[in-house]
């Protein structure tokens, strides 16, 4: 049985690399996209999808309400993709988000609703399995080497700061990394943010350019070396294969699940 899927965001960057995946993928059905422009077309009405008999529905309730799907993706913005994501929840239809800028508080909102419904769920923050690995061997480092500094840069059109990746890597080095002042004790901002920003000590520097996609470098310094640990998305095909996995594996789960690291085998 092949698996149905909505998409929520098919014009996006990486919504419309999303809907080549599914649909040239036999094993997924592509049943349904959100997009608050185009109520009432199909994806084949629209420049980059020809021949996509796909339905396009402005309200999210009604899409849930009207087809049969089993995974919903979102690859939005924060708080649509989280009302998007809950209603999904509540409709049993199993969340694959890639959205990043969600709270804390609205990623527990969402644990809860999903074990409430035993729906599962993947949040990731980044899908491409060489992000994961740069965070996995982040946290390692971080055990051996404490003073650690996270310089991420993207293209000048995402809307988040920091990226969903770097509050992730610093969450996860949190996890073995002595607790640490780091720095002159005596450090001043002479200009403010000139440190950047921080998640418990590790600062995080953001940079926008144009020409940039997705890149990562988790800087370390001990006595007379350094580490980086670096990775970089070219294109939004780097982040294909983490959501195809996400799609098979959210079927078997009863609960939310953050991280595509969770997940690979
Ligand atoms: N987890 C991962 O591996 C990755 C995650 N991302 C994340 O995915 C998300 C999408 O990224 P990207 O494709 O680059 O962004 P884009 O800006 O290219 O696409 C965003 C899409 O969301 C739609 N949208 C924007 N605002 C609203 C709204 N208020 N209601 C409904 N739809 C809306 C846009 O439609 P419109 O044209 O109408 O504004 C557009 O189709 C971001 O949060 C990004 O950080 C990105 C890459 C990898
Ligand atoms: O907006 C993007 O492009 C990306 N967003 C995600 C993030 O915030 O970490 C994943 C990847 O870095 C690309």
């Amino acid at each position: 049985m092949p698996i149905n899927i909505i998409i929520a965001g098919p014009r996006g960057k990486m919504g419309s690399e999303a809907v080549q995946m599914v649909s040239n993928e036999e094993s997924f059905t592509l049943v349904a996209c959100i997009d608050r422009k185009n109520g009432g077309k199909a994806l084949k009405d629209l420049e980059p999808f020809p021949g996509l008999d796909v339905p396009i529905f402005e309200d999210p309730e009604q899409c849930f309400q009207t087809v049969d799907a089993d995974v919903f993706i979102d690859l939005t913005v924060p708080d649509v993709g989280f009302e998007h994501t809950k209603l999904a929840l509540l409709y049993d239809i199993h969340p694959v988000v890639g959205t990043s800028g969600f709270s804390s508080e609205q990623v527990a909102a969402l644990e809860d609703l999903s074990v409430t419904h035993g729906t599962g769920c993947i949040i990731a923050p980044n899908f491409a399995v060489g992000a994961v690995l740069m965070m996995q061997f982040a946290k390692t480092a971080a055990k051996y080497l404490p003073d650690v500094e996270i310089i991420e840069k993207h293209h000048d059109q995402k809307l988040d700061a920091p990226s969903g990746t770097a509050v992730k890597t610093a969450n996860m080095i949190q996890e073995t990394r002595e607790n640490k002042q780091q720095g002159h004790p005596d450090e001043k901002e002479i200009l403010d943010g000139a440190r950047g920003a921080q998640i418990e000590g590790v600062h995080i520097h953001s940079v926008r350019l144009p020409g940039l996609v997705a890149h990562q470098e988790v800087l370390f310094g001990g006595p007379g070396q350094t580490l980086t640990i670096k990775h970089d998305s070219y294109n939004r095909a780097s982040f294909m294969e983490g959501v195809k996995l996400s799609v098979h594996k959210v079927m078997g789960l009863n609960k939310l699940v953050y991280g595509l690291e969770n997940i690979l085998e």
